[in-house]
């Protein structure tokens, strides 16, 4: 594509070079270019991509965008200048791929939480409906049954537009999507043009990066701000923020509530270890799905199926069929029924609703006693340090014993960010509270203190397959790890 068509709708401040050049490829990667390639210079955290102009220039590129032009430039490259270039970039990606975005119905969800679930649950329900689907999730990407490993929760936009492109080669009608904050801050969703978004809490998270909580409110109400009027913007009005998030939309507002008038309305008969049982707008069904916090994850995905155009009784029966994704509230039961929940809990308000859960749901065994609820979490390294306290003053809140271990330390020196966890451990429940770096032998001594009936959460890492320790990842699966020491405890 000729680099004048890329930049259409693109305002430049200038130019030098022929703007007929013929670019093949995109990258905002200098280790990436080849020739053909357009490099993209985007001012990251690290670094900064304008450092990279000569290399990309060297490496091939026909041309650069960037917003400062090089101290030289190079003849028979192009060079155009803008405001922003991350933000372009999302335009020049859109343009390059042909606007997939515009030709599918597209669905951002955001949120502290809940992304995950509520984007693959709408992914399976529409698949279930009968359409071919796409997802962009953090535990993986999909076009229909095509996996494509998925290595943020919110791809760069480059990425995120060739998916699109491929999946409506596919036939892709519908696609579901995360929106991370960071990716909003970072314009990965530039140029994107959604049918509707969905918002489903926002609480304690990422303050490392955003600095405030009210720049995190403000980076994800920075979805909605960028919503056409043809899309719908449905929030959880039970969240102190969720109305905040329409204030400036101007797409259709809609509203989900599990407490007061909403356009949907759910309310919860029944929370078991089997299911949910639930009203949704009056008509009564089960669901696989557990706890309070699924609940507004299921409500919110009948809402914009419905704003979608589905029939609401047909959506009912079906999402009642659907399973939770891979991690989230995962069970692995040993031979004498010592039950093991994984999940992808990793901030403070994941960890307590999923310990409220359990502690809600469990019941007298025989012997007229409550079972023990058995705790292992850790916070990753080199993301917000504030929150590793407070999750370890949780687990210990809701839990008879806590194992506080390594998540991803990443580049951390793992027993800093167990001190830091330490912090929060009232002295009360010190007795009850161990510290075991690795976590292999964390999750199995939990197994060792477990009776049967006895509940261990392994929190944090979900679907994770890996162990992320100075840059390398290792394999390590909580639920394959538990079942092992299940068996060499000669439980399983
Ligand atoms: C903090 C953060 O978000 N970082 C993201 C950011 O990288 P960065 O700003 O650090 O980039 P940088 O290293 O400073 O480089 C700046 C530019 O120079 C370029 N460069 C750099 C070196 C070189 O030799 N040549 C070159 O061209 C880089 O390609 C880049 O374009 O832009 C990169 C490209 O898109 C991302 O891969 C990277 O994600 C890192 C790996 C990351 O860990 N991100 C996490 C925090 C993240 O984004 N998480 C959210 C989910 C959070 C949640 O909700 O839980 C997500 O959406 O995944
Ligand atoms: N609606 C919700 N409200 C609060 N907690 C939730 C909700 N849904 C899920 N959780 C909890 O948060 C954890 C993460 O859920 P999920 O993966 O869906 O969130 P996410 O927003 O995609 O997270 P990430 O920021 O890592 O992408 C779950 O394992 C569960 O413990
Ligand atoms: N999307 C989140 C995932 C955190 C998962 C947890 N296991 C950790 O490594 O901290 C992040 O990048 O902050
Ligand atoms: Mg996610």
């Amino acid at each position: 594509m000729q680099l004048k068509d890329l930049v259409y709708k693109i305002s430049l401040l200038s130019t030098a070079g022929n703007m007929d050049a013929d670019v093949t490829d995109l990258t905002m990667d200098s280790r990436k270019v080849g020739p053909g390639s357009l490099f993209i210079a985007v001012r990251g955290t690290v670094t900064d991509g304008h450092n990279f102009i000569g290399t990309a220039v060297q490496q091939g590129a026909t041309a650069v965008l960037c917003e400062e032009f090089p101290a030289t430039t190079t003849d028979g490259v192009a060079y155009v200048r803008v405001q922003d270039s991350a933000r372009a970039m999302g335009y020049v990606a859109a343009n390059f791929y042909n606007q997939p975005s515009q030709k599918l119905k597209l669905v951002g969800v955001t949120g502290t939480n809940g992304k995950t679930s509520v984007a693959t649950l709408l992914f399976r329900l529409f698949r279930t409906l009968g359409y071919r689907c796409g997802l962009l999730s953090t535990v993986q990407n999909q076009i229909d049954d095509q996996v494509i490993p998925a290595t943020h929760t919110t791809p760069d936009v480059i990425t995120t537009n060739q998916l699109l492109s491929q999946m409506l080669n596919h036939g892709c009608t519908h696609v579901f999507m995360e929106v991370s904050s960071h990716a909003v801050v970072q314009e990965r969703i530039a140029g994107l043009a959604f049918a509707g978004g969905i918002f489903t809490n926002i609480t304690h998270d990422h303050l490392d990066f955003h600095g405030t909580f009210d720049n995190y409110i403000r980076a994800k109400k920075g979805f909605f701000d960028q919503l056409p009027a043809s899309a719908f913007a449905l929030t959880n009005v039970d969240d102190k923020r969720g109305l905040v998030m329409l204030q400036n939309t101007a797409a259709r507002k809609e509203t989900y509530s599990l407490q007061t008038l909403a356009t949907f309305k759910g309310k919860i008969i029944a929370d078991s270890l089997f299911g949910l049982n639930m009203l949704v707008d009056d008509q009564e069904v089960w669901f696989k799905l557990i706890g309070r916090f699924n609940a507004y994850n299921l409500l919110s995905v009948y809402g914009a199926a419905v704003l979608l155009g589905e029939e609401p009784a047909d959506v009912l029966t079906l999402l009642s069929g659907i399973t939770p994704p891979s991690g989230r509230f995962e069970q692995v039961i040993s031979e004498d029924k010592i039950v093991g929940i994984v999940d992808y809990a990793h901030t403070p308000d994941a960890l307590q609703n999923v310990l409220e859960t359990i502690v809600g749901l469990r019941h007298d065994n025989d012997q007229g006693q409550l079972p023990q609820i058995i705790t292992v979490v850790g916070c990753g390294g080199n993301r917000d340090a504030a929150k590793r306290p407070i999750m370890a003053e949780i687990a210990c809140r809701f839990s008879n014993r806590v194992i506080l271990t390594s998540d991803n330390p990443r580049n951390e020196d793992p027993m800093a960010i167990l001190e830091q966890m330490q912090a929060g451990v009232p002295p009360i429940d010190f007795k009850k509270t161990l510290t075991i770096e690795d976590r292999r032998s964390a999750i199995q001594k939990a197994v060792s203190l477990a009776k049967p009936n006895d509940i261990i959460l392994v929190a944090g890492k979900g679907h994770e397959t890996y162990q992320e320790i100075k840059g390398i990842k290792y394999d390590f699966d909580d639920r394959s790890v538990l079942r092992e020491a299940f068996a060499e405890h000669g439980n399983l």
